[in-house]
C-alpha cells in the first residue's frame, strides 16, 4: 500500500483525505508541515498531503511557499473539502456564567495559524478577550487542551479530536460562514492511480523578465486568445531580490492538449521562465 504523509492525527488535513483517498492507502502522521514535505521528498513516504487554500484566508503561503522553494514535488491531484470548526475545551466551572457569552472564563486559545481568519466573527463575539496562541496543527491545540485540562485554555479544532482526547466540545461549527472550503494537494514523485476526473489542471510558476513593460498583460493574452481558462493567479516574490516577482497560475487544462503546450511556448518565447508544477485530475466535494 502507498504511503501517505499528512499533518495528523485527528486534523482536518486528515479527515479530507480519508474522505477522498478512502483506506487503501497507509498514512503516517506527522507533527508538522514541513515533516510532511519532508518525508515525501526524502522517500520515506510517497504522498503528501499540502492544505493550499480556504474559502476564508485564501493561499496558506507558508506551504505555497515550501511547494514553489524548499521541495521538487509535483503536484498528482487536488480536491476541497468542507471545514467545520469547533470550539472545543472545558465549560465555565462558575455557577455566574453570563448566558449572552458562555465562553467569558476562556483567557487563550489554540490553533493552527490559518484559523483566526476563518473563525474572525466568532472569535470577536465571543472569545474577545483571550489570547491566540499558534500551534502546529489544530489537533495539536486540542491535544495539549487535553494534557492542561484547564477550563480557561481552549482549542479550535475538529470534532474527531474532541472525540480522540476526550475534551468536551463547546460550540459546533463557528465558521464565519456555512460553506467554508479548504483546497488540497497531493504532492509526489509518482504518479498514482486515482478515479478519473472531468477536471483536469496544470500549475506553472512564471518569472517574467525584469523590466519588460506589457510582459503581465503578453502572459495572460497567450491563454486569453486559445480560450484556456485559468483558475487562480498569484504575484508571490521570488525571495532573490526585491521588486522580483512570479505568477502562481493554476489553469483549466492538460498538457496533453496542443493548445496549453503552446500558449507556454509562446511564453517562453518572450523571454519568461516557466516550471511547471504539475498537471493534475482535480475533484470536487462528493458528500458522503
Ligand atoms: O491543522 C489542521 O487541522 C490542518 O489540517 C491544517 C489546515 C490548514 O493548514 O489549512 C487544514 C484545513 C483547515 O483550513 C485548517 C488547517
Amino acid at each position: 500500500m502507498k504511503r501517505v504523509a499528512i499533518l495528523g492525527p485527528s486534523t482536518f488535513s486528515e479527515e479530507a483525505t480519508r474522505h477522498f483517498l478512502g483506506e487503501n492507502f497507509t498514512y503516517v502522521s506527522y507533527k508538522l508541515i514541513s515533516e510532511v514535505f519532508n518525508a515525501t521528498a526524502s522517500g520515506e513516504t510517497d504522498l503528501s498531503v499540502i492544505p493550499i487554500e480556504n474559502t476564508l484566508e485564501g493561499s496558506v503561503h507558508l506551504h505555497v511557499d515550501w511547494l514553489v522553494h524548499e521541495v521538487d514535488l509535483p503536484i498528482r491531484a487536488e480536491w476541497v473539502f468542507p471545514i467545520d470548526m469547533n470550539l472545543i475545551g472545558y465549560p465555565n466551572p462558575n455557577t455566574d456564567v453570563n448566558p449572552a457569552n458562555p465562553y467569558l472564563h476562556i483567557r487563550k486559545v489554540l490553533s493552527h495559524q490559518v484559523v483566526p481568519a476563518q473563525c474572525n466573527q466568532f472569535m470577536k463575539q465571543y472569545l474577545r478577550g483571550a489570547e491566540f496562541e499558534q500551534v502546529s496543527s489544530t489537533a495539536e491545540g486540542v491535544r495539549i487542551v487535553s494534557e492542561l485540562q484547564d477550563p480557561t485554555v481552549a482549542a479550535i479544532g475538529t470534532a474527531i479530536a474532541s472525540a480522540n482526547y476526550d475534551v468536551p466540545m463547546l460550540q459546533r461549527e463557528i465558521q464565519d460562514h456555512k460553506d467554508n472550503m479548504t483546497r488540497f494537494l497531493l504532492v509526489g514523485k509518482e504518479a498514482s492511480e486515482l478515479m478519473p476526473s472531468e477536471v483536469m489542471k496544470t500549475t506553472i510558476l512564471v518569472t517574467l523578465p525584469e523590466d519588460y513593460p506589457g510582459a503581465l498583460h503578453q502572459v495572460l493574452s497567450a491563454f486569453a486568445w486559445r480560450r484556456i481558462n485559468l483558475s487562480k493567479i498569484e504575484s508571490k516574490p521570488t525571495k532573490k531580490k526585491l521588486g522580483i516577482y512570479y505568477f502562481y497560475i493554476d489553469i483549466v487544462g492538460t498538457m496533453d492538449s496542443i493548445l496549453l503546450p503552446a500558449a507556454i511556448q509562446e511564453i517562453e518565447a518572450i523571454g519568461c521562465q516557466v516550471r511547471i508544477l504539475g498537471c493534475y485530475p482535480s475533484y470536487p466535494y462528493i458528500g458522503s
